[in-house]
Order: structure tokens, then sequence, then C-alpha cells
């Protein structure tokens, strides 16, 4: 059953269509997975998905609903969660209190109202703080809960992007590079951790350049290519286009 589906997506900056009538459809539990070469405009699309730019054409659909991703708030509420290739944490805050400003949105009274000393508000607290350990174990970071978030190493700091992700119960999860800068053994355990976010109910949508790790983790993907998809598939049937081996994979290749 389609999750999220992304029908004639248009989107130009000045002369360049950086997204060009792009369709794609992702189903409920899998791993979707975007790449192509440099400039294909894969982090266009997923801006255009998770609301930091507004589509010039094109419709998007979640669970069959018509989805308009005009505000971040919004697309949070929705059920869409992003982490950023450049991580965006709060980095003097603490690890614990990052991932209870994603849980801050689920919430009934927000992060205002938890600062205040309002009871409902600070029994919401509670539930927040419980819920945003819960992830950080889930994630594999609770030892570090009390430092600061700038003083992880960087493999945990995506981490800790994820966690903070997942903290606002998203239907969509979408990773924008999350293997970035990461060594070979922890793009290893990436990849088992996204594997269970996947097998523990929630879809994931990534943009990661690291060929190989993609094509071993995600169920079906699109090749973008001048803002174009160009193929779509399961990784063996896009690995074998001519199309994609043309335009990027190529020669001995990455794949
Ligand atoms: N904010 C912007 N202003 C102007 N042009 C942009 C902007 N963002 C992207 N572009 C252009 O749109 C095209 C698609 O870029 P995009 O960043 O989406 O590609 P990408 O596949 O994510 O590339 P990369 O792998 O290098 O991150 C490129 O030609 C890029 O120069």
């Amino acid at each position: 059953m389609s999750l999220l589906e992304v029908s004639h997506l248009q989107k130009r900056f000045g002369g360049v269509v950086a997204v060009n009538d792009v369709c794609l459809t992702i189903n409920q539990g899998e791993i979707y997975g975007l790449i192509g070469p440099n400039g294909a405009g894969k982090t266009t699309c997923f801006n255009l998905i998770t609301g930091l730019y507004r589509a010039d054409s094109g419709r998007f659909a979640l669970n069959g609903a018509a989805y308009s991703p005009h505000k971040i708030e919004k697309v949070a509420e929705a059920g869409i969660a992003r982490t950023f290739q450049n991580l965006r944490l709060f980095s003097e805050m603490s690890v614990l209190e990052n991932v209870m400003t994603g849980r801050h949105v689920r919430t009934r009274n927000g992060l205002w109202a938890a600062l205040s000393r309002h009871r409902r508000a600070r029994a919401e607290e509670a539930e927040t703080e419980r819920l945003a350990w819960h992830w950080l174990e889930y994630t594999g970071i609770a030892q570090f809960a009390h430092y600061r978030a700038c003083d992880l190493a960087y493999g945990h700091q995506r981490r800790l992007e994820i966690a903070r992700a997942l903290a606002t119960e998203p239907q969509l999860l979408a990773l924008d590079e999350p293997a970035a800068g990461m060594n070979a053994a922890e793009k290893v355990a990436l990849g088992a951790l996204l594997r269970r976010i996947r097998d523990d109910g929630t879809t994931l949508l990534i943009i990661e350049h690291d060929v190989r790790l993609i094509m071993a983790l995600c169920d079906r993907l699109s090749v973008l290519d001048f803002g174009r998809v160009i193929a779509e598939g399961t990784p063996q049937a896009v690995r074998r286009h001519p199309d994609v081996i043309r335009a990027w994979l190529g020669g001995e290749n990455h794949a």
C-alpha cells in the first residue's frame, strides 16, 4: 500500500529545472532510496517533500489524501520527519533535551507550555522525557544523554538526529545522507539501525551518495539524472538499467 505518492513534481531555480516531472510512490514499510549524480535533483526533491521548498507544480498524497508540505511544522504533524546532511542539532543543549524537542511536535502543550509550571504540562513533560530515553536507547546513544550535543562523536550526532526525528513518531523518516562522514564500521551499524526502524513499522526515504550502502539497504529506489527519474525499481533492476549505467554507475562502478 502506498504511503506517499508524488506526481509530476516540478521545481525551477531561475533557468535550471532542478526537478522535472518527477513521479514516485513510496510504499508503507519500505526503505526507498533516491540516488543520482551530483546536481541530479535529489536534495531539491527531498526538500519539496519535506516542506523546505515549495513546488512550482505537482501533487502529493499521503495515505491517499492530498498533502501540502507548505510548512515544516505541518509536515511533522502529517507524520514526516527528516534529518539534514549538515546536522542541525541544538549543539549547546543536552542529547536528551535534543530528543525531547522532537517529541514536542506530538504533545498538546508544546515546548512553551512545558517551560511553564502548569501541572498538566509537567505530567506531559515527564512523559516526553520517558519517551526521549526510549529513543536514545533505541538508537544506542543513551549513555551520552547528558552530554552536550556538540561533544558527541560525529557518528553519534547522526544517530541523535535520527533519535530526534523518531521522537516525532513519523510515518515517514526522510534521511539526507545519513552515512556522510562515517567509517565502514559505523555504516554497517547504521544499516542495521535503519533496517530495524523499517522492521518496526516506519517507512524510510534516503538520499545517500554511498551507492554500495544504498543498494544493500533499499527495497526500491529511484535514480534521478538532470532532474528526471531515469529508472525506478529494486536495486537489482536499477543496477542493470542501461540508462543508469550510462548516466552514472558506469565502468567498474560502486554498485
Ligand atoms: N537553492 C538553489 N538555487 C539555485 N539552484 C539550485 C538551488 N538548489 C539546487 N539548485 C540547482 O538545482 C540542480 C539540482 O540540485 P540538487 O542539489 O537538488 O541536486 P543533488 O542531486 O542533490 O546534488 P548533490 O548530490 O550534489 O547534493 C543543480 O543544478 C543545482 O545547482
